[in-house]
């Protein structure tokens, strides 16, 4: 669980006012996440989720939640934040920016089949497409800037072996180029922890979007790949849905070894800044980087294609 920011009963019932969703009945903090601060809210209207965001300016919250204001209007399964009367989707609260958003039915899966890849490769592209073209998109905040930035600061702080392998990993992704990739908003974190399914085995939610920008949406596919496929036929079922939605170019085909690379250093490299510079909260969630050194290590002995 992340909890950085404790929430009073009294202080929330205040906030919801202006929602005008009656009164509240409960909340709880939710176990899972590793950004912000997240909770069950239970009002007489209903269940909803209340984030707390621990350290994002006005103009990045303004663009996420706009940017999933869209989606659930596109009819993306993606949680719709609540506007107050002024228009306002977000306000203080707890001394942090916080918003309200619609809870969404279903559950995680840890355990995924070929199925559910595809299924979820065609989200990912209609994701791509509905958001496309979407004024003030801010830029993919963990791009390739990020990565040699903070990869660069982690140096010191990890083992030699581990610096030798970021090292060269951080030259080899500094020759690569991909401005002339399709591109456009991606959601940049859309691990099966970010994907609720219904128990019909529907896809019923896509949660998550406080890394979303613009990048290569090529990059976006990677981190899908690099988080849901453990094998080929997964990968093959991935890059299918995906592709019966968004045609894949053939510079895209080039990039793919590198792109699954540079997917694979930006979680280790998050998950190595988390651990290295932990943050203080009530309850915090710490994931493991060597899944990601070991996936790095993987691609860069033996790169794999991009399925037809
Ligand atoms: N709109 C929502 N509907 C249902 N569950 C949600 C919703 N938003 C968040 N959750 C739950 O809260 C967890 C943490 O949310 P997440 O956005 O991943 O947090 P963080 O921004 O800290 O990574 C999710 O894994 C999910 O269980
Ligand atoms: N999905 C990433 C990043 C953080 O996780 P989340 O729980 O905030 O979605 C990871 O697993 O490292």
């Amino acid at each position: 669980m992340s909890v950085y920011t404790p929430v009073g009963r009294d202080e929330l019932a205040v906030w919801l006012q202006p929602l005008g969703l009656g009164e509240l009945i409960d909340h709880a903090g939710i176990a899972a996440g590793m950004q912000n601060s997240n909770y069950f809210v239970t009002t007489a209207s209903g269940r909803f989720v209340l984030t707390l965001f621990e350290n994002l300016e006005p103009a990045a919250l303004d663009f996420y939640l706009a940017l999933q204001d869209r989606l659930a209007h596109g009819g993306l399964p993606c949680p719709q934040p609540l506007a107050d009367g002024e228009g306002r989707r977000w306000r203080p609260l707890a001394g942090k920016p916080a918003a309200l958003l619609s809870c969404l039915p279903g559950a995680a899966l840890d355990d995924v089949t070929a199925g559910h890849c595809r299924i979820v490769g065609a989200l990912l592209a209609r994701l791509h497409q509905a958001a496309a073209g979407m004024p003030e998109a801010l830029p993919n905040p963990c791009g390739a800037a990020w990565r040699q930035q903070v990869g660069a600061s982690l140096l010191p702080q990890v083992s030699a072996d581990e610096a030798a392998l970021l090292a060269d990993e951080l030259a080899f992704q500094a020759t690569q180029d991909w401005t002339g990739l399709p591109r456009g908003v991606i959601h940049a974190d859309l691990f099966r922890d970010n994907v609720l399914w219904d128990s019909h085995g529907q896809l019923s939610g896509v949660l998550d979007f406080y890394f979303a920008g613009e990048d290569a949406w090529l990059f976006d596919l990677a981190v899908v790949a690099n988080d849901w496929c453990a094998d080929d036929a997964a990968l093959a079922a991935l890059v299918a849905g995906y592709s019966s939605v968004r045609t894949l170019v053939e510079a895209e085909r080039q990039a793919w070894p590198a792109m699954r690379r540079a997917a694979a250093l930006r979680f280790w490299l998050l998950r190595l800044e988390v651990r290295h510079r932990p943050r203080q909260g009530e309850v915090v969630t710490i994931k493991n980087p060597d899944d990601f050194r070991h996936l790095l290590t993987r691609f860069r002995l033996a790169p794999t294609a991009l399925p037809r």
